[in-house]
């Protein structure tokens, strides 16, 4: 009585705020499976024209008590997934992990930096990209900005759903102390406490928290994860950190959730 199942919970975002840690490690839970790739189903109209079937054949098997989860961290600032998902399943649960904006977007930043020097490319510096030349503030068409102004994704989003049905997970608390964060996911699915120390190590080389599922097996993410982010002139850290404050307060206050970012 295995089946393929539409998800019931996603993780919709946010970008370089810890999707990958957050899919594997409720991964864990032996009531939920995952589908292992981004599925790209609501945000590319390619994949949303082949229809809901296609859809569920992406899904991993599984049994009937067990919750389906995927990630595609595009769908939070897609324009067209937010009624799309509405259409699926009006009261699906949706998870959206956060860092702290500016970091979030610098490591958004590193990721472009890798693929363009993968290719061989030069590529400008972050400061160049997140600052307009002329008028010296802060360059609100870069995406990398854009995407950390989270309160202007998640209103889209409010006109389908009700706030009850997101969960925010604190990125930078599941880089440095995961399991408490993973408990809060636990208590939002309705899910019984089932994920515990035992499944999560800090490796020392890796300098991140990786998994233990049981005595023989155990896994880190992939080197991709992690990466070291170039420095940033501090006045541009700043100006970028005073930015994003305001929007920062407008989340704080929609979610119920408050960070002390900067
Ligand atoms: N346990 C563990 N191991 C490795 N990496 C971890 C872990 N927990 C969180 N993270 C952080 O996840 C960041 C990548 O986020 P995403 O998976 O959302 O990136 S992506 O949008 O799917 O490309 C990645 O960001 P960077 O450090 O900037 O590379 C990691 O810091």
């Amino acid at each position: 009585n295995l089946v393929q199942q539409l998800p019931r919970a996603i993780i919709i975002g946010v970008r370089k705020g810890g999707t990958r840690a957050l899919l594997e490690m409720l991964n864990l839970h032996p009531a939920v499976v995952k589908a292992s790739q981004e599925i790209h189903f609501f945000d590319n109209d390619q994949n949303y024209a082949r229809g809901i079937d296609w859809y569920r054949g992406k899904m991993p098997f599984s049994f009937p008590h067990q919750i389906t989860i995927e990630k595609s961290p595009a769908y939070f600032i897609t324009e067209e997934v937010p009624e799309r998902i509405f259409k699926m399943n009006s009261s699906i649960k949706l998870l959206i992990i956060v860092r702290e904006p500016t970091t979030r977007a610098v490591s958004d930043y590193t990721q472009v930096l890798e693929g363009k020097e993968r290719k061989n490319k030069t590529y400008h510096k972050f400061e160049k990209l997140a600052i307009d030349a002329n008028t010296c503030e802060v360059n609100t068409k870069y995406k990398a900005v854009r995407t950390s102004i989270y309160t202007k994704h998640l209103e889209r989003w409010l006109k389908y759903f009700p706030v009850e049905q997101f969960h925010i997970v604190d990125g930078d608390r599941l880089i440095t102390d995961p399991l408490p964060e993973l408990q809060l996911v636990e208590r939002f699915l309705n899910l019984p406490s089932r994920i515990s120390q035992y499944n999560l190590y800090f490796n020392a080389t890796r300098g991140f928290y990786c998994l233990r599922f049981n005595i023989v097996f155990n896994k880190c993410l992939a080197g991709s994860k992690g990466r070291i982010h170039p420095e940033v002139d501090p006045s541009v850290v700043t100006k970028l950190q005073k930015f994003f404050h305001p929007f920062n307060q407008k989340f704080y206050q929609i979610t119920g959730r408050t960070f002390n970012w900067p």
